[in-house]
């Protein structure tokens, strides 16, 4: 058994309570029914549930989650439980009528599916009664239960190790037709609780009401079961003699008629019994007191001990018994009560046999043997099964399989070819082949071909001996080096194809740019090995040419790589130019080609004669920034990019692997502020005092921070840089102020109302301007009098000042009503207007349909 689980202090802050917070379930008891319904499986196809004593509600959580949505939930508790999603709560006691009414009330003629109990009574200090108490609402829970339950429905309860165990789970399978108990591993080790799991209610037409009546069950069920009960005394007679170390509790009591505790039988009565091992397991002493019994006594077979033994038979041993059973036979035998026929110790063998019956030691024994059996097998069998697949693994890379021979891998997505972010098995097989994995592979010798292979299994299943622990271990290591190296050439193709993705390791690694473009000379071979191999590039394209719009995500990233700079490790200068060569780009994405297609981009490959000297100093002078153009003058169009550059803003993003990383997130912080909740979370804790600078540097050292990663394979590590991250809390105030501070950036004008705001602005200055420049003139007339002219710029500056030309409002007149039908001016209605009715309405909205279908040149046509 494991180590005892702690009940008080931190020992109840177990893991399950931890996942009990993590997962926002109310108590940690919602994983013990998990896991009873991951054995039993009762919630996923019950349509009704109720839960009695239910708060605070993890039962009723866990039943929500696994039950069909529409199920009907019923949970009743002494005490109120918060509301759960479509939960109905009962404050009730479940041993009362009002309860079971309430229940009634809510399910109308509905039966349950599933009755759930895990109740427990609200505990003292006495266990006993405790116990019975329990056992007693567990009584009551199963009466509501074979009420409200449905034939073949189930009823799960929790009962705790006592007297009254036996009792209940007989009452249990009466009533149902399979009862298992079971203590799933979230209930702690120190809690006699178990949990029983009724299955398949007989939903029987009367039940006896003594079955659900404490007085009954707890008092009169052992005498029911004593007929049954092992410990009658005529097997308890032969059990004491054979097995004298057992003890045995004595169920059924006294034997009728026999109310003593003290036996004594005479020799003459132990001599002459047919039965002399009933009177030896019954008897407490055998006394010597007639004148013949006496005599027996002066004889030499009856040694000191066999005296000593017949004083008193409630101490002896197997052997003192043996040796009691020799001295009856030898002693018949001189009385001449019986031929000696046989050697003493042949009965004594008759004895042992007698002893080997002894069923439940049989049975323990066979159970045991079959059990070492059964796990034998299942250990070869596993052995042979990872023989198998290590082989048809090897088999499949020499292409003599298909992926789907192998069982586990074949549901695995990232074993399927032909799809953008799949393990790609060819690919794998290619990268393999380069670095000569699979010639080493092939030229093995010990291939075998299926038959053979066949052959070998079968060997092996007869000659365990093969399978040698090392032989296995040399072959799992084999496989795994495979696997890594897979892994790694599947790393190789993600970055080939997908430029999203040489983005984020890119960014990853601080700065590894040079994987920007994969466009090294290394990642040119390679491109010119996959296209005369299926796969790669050419399945991609392959794949969006036959309209694969999935693809295009990655496509419609690379776009803007054709305009960029960019910065090469690799840049070898061009013989004749000087120009720094790149390997060329790879081909632009469909969506790119037709975007770049447009007239706006035409003559872009060619570059200016003054771009050509540009280039040429910068690469003269170790100008790091080049790609994108292509030197034509080589002859050989393809092959080199050469990116004009001016230094600006970008260069210093990409040259941030030199700076501190440090800084760059200082003042990353200082541009844009904290944009994390989490972030935010730990600088209210710092600025509230609630945590300190050494906390804080004192928690990073923590299982994430020191997680050894030597020798771990790549893909793990990859893998874990995903997911295996601290989980740092954050606080409602953090997402808060995060949220205000959204709202205030939504808050502020979209690019468009700004820039229209500006144009009203630069148009009001220029009429501004106009009618200041119209007064000077005004001004500066001599044929008008000082009252004219200012009259006259008055005029000019209202109208400069006003906004430009205001249009005529015209008023729009619903035709109904007393406007239906009428001709000319409706009355009332001044100015400009419009009549308008329904029919109108439509034809408008109609013909605007048909210009925009027009428009868009895809509409119908008429
Ligand atoms: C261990 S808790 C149940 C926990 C629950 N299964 C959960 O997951 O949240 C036991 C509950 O039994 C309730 N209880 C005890 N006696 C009761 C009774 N006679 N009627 C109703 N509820 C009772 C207690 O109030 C207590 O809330």
């Amino acid at each position: 058994m494991g180590k005892a689980q702690k009940k008080t202090g931190k020992g109840r802050l177990d893991k399950y309570y931890k996942l009990a917070k993590e997962q926002g379930y109310r108590a940690r008891s919602a994983f013990k029914l998990i896991q009873l319904n991951k054995k039993y499986g009762f919630l996923e196809s019950a349509r009704c549930c109720i839960d009695l004593c239910a708060a605070p509600g993890g039962w009723l959580q866990v039943a929500g989650k696994y039950m069909p949505t529409n199920s009907v939930i019923v949970g009743v508790d002494l005490v109120p439980i918060k509301p759960i999603p479509r939960v109905v709560t009962f404050a009730a006691d479940i041993t009362t009528v009002h309860c079971r009414n309430l229940i009634r009330s809510e399910l109308k003629d509905w039966k349950a599916d599933v009755v759930l109990h895990d109740g427990a009574p609200n505990v003292g200090t006495a266990w006993v009664q405790d116990a019975y108490s329990q056992s007693e609402l567990v009584l009551m829970s199963l009466k509501l239960a074979v009420e409200f339950l449905v034939k073949g429905g189930t009823f799960v309860t929790k009962v705790f190790r006592s007297v009254d165990y036996n009792n209940l789970i007989w009452v249990f399978s009466q009533l149902f037709g399979k009862v298992e108990a079971t203590k799933p591993p979230s209930s702690r080790n120190v809690s006699a609780e178990i949990f029983v799991v009724c299955r398949e209610f007989l939903a029987p037409k009367h039940i006896d009401p003594k079955f659900l009546d404490p007085k009954h069950v707890f008092k009169d069920l052992s005498s029911t079961a004593s007929g049954t009960d092992k410990g009658s005394s005529a097997n308890n007679a032969q059990a004491n003699v054979f097995q004298p170390e057992k003890k045995r509790r004595k169920r059924d009591g006294y034997d009728d008629g026999d109310y003593t505790l003290f036996n004594k039988v005479s020799a003459g009565d132990f001599i002459r019994n047919s039965e002399p091992v009933n009177v030896l397991g019954l008897a407490n002493k055998i006394a010597f007191e007639t004148e013949e019994e006496k005599c027996w006594l002066e004889l030499s077979i009856t040694t000191a001990d066999v005296k000593t033994n017949c004083d008193d038979l409630k101490v002896l041993g197997k052997g003192d018994f043996k040796a009691l059973l020799k001295w009856r036979i030898t002693l018949r035998e001189e009385l001449g009560l019986d031929v000696k026929t046989k050697h003493p110790d042949e009965l004594i063998d008759a004895v042992e046999i007698t002893e080997a019956v002894d069923e439940e030691q049989q049975m323990q024994d066979e159970l045991e043997r079959l059990n070492a059996e059964a796990g034998a097998k299942a250990k070869r069998a596993r052995r042979r099964a990872n023989e198998i697949k290590t082989k048809t693994i090897q088999r499949m890379q020499l292409q003599m399989t298909a992926p789907l021979d192998i069982g586990l891998e074949q549901n695995d997505a990232s074993l399927r070819t032909g799809q953008e972010d799949v393990f790609d098995l060819t690919g794998a097989e290619r990268g393999l082949r380069k670095r000569g994995g699979i010639s080493k592979l092939a030229s093995d010798d010990e291939m075998p071909s299926d038959e053979e292979e066949l052959e070998a299994v079968e060997e092996e299943s007869e000659d365990e001996v093969l399978d040698s622990e090392e032989e296995r271990e040399r072959k799992i290591t084999a496989l795994e080096a495979d696997l890594d190296d897979m892994y790694d050439v599947y790393q190789e193709k993600l970055k080939e194809r997908d430029a999203k993705y040489r983005v984020t390791e890119a960014r990853k690694r601080g700065g590894a740019l040079e994987e920007w473009g994969g466009l090294s000379s290394k990642a040119k071979d390679d491109s010119e090995d996959d296209s005369s191999e299926d796969g790669g590039w050419d399945e991609m394209e392959a794949a969006k040419e036959m309209g694969d719009d999935s693809a295009s995500d990655g496509s419609d990233d690379e776009e803007p790589v054709v305009g960029q700079k960019r910065r090469r490790s690799d840049h070898t200068p061009s013989k004749k130019t000087g120009l720094v060569r790149t390997p060329p780009p790879p081909p632009a994405s469909r969506a790119a080609q037709v975007w770049f297609s447009q007239d706006v981009f035409k003559g872009l490959d060619e570059p200016s004669e003054d771009e050509v000297n540009d280039l040429e100093m910068f690469s003269n002078s170790g100008g790091s920034q080049q790609g994108g153009w292509q030197d034509e003058s080589e002859g050989d169009v393809d092959d080199f990019d050469i990116v004009p550059t001016e230094p600006d803003g970008d260069i210093e993003m990409w040259n941030a692997e030199d700076e501190n990383p440090d800084d760059v997130k200082r003042a990353h912080i200082q541009k844009y502020g904290l944009t994390t909740a989490e972030a935010v979370t730990l600088a209210q804790q710092l600025a509230n005092r609630k945590t300190t600078k050494t906390h804080l540097i004192n928690d990073g050292f923590s299982r994430y921070s020191l997680n050894a990663k030597d020798s771990l394979p790549s893909w793990f590590l990859d893998d874990e840089a995903k997911h295996y991250k601290p989980n740092i809390p954050v606080t409602k105030e953090a997402i808060i102020a995060l949220r205000a501070r959204q709202r205030a950036l939504d808050a502020r004008p979209i690019k468009k109302i700004a820039e229209a705001k500006g144009r009203k602005k630069l148009r009001a200055a220029q009429r501004l301007e106009k009618a200041m420049k119209k007064a000077e003139g005004v001004n500066a007339t001599a044929d008008m009098t000082e009252q004219e002219k200012a009259k006259q710029i008055e005029k000019l500056m209202r109208k400069g000042a006003a906004k430009g030309k205001q249009k005529k409002e015209v008023k729009v007149v619903v035709a109904k009503g007393a406007q239906k039908g009428i001709k000319g001016r409706p009355k009332g209605v001044k100015g400009r207007y419009t009549m308008v009715d329904a029919r109108m309405r439509k034809e408008v909205r109609a013909k605007k349909r048909r210009e925009k279908a027009v428009k868009k040149g895809g509409g119908r046509r008429r």
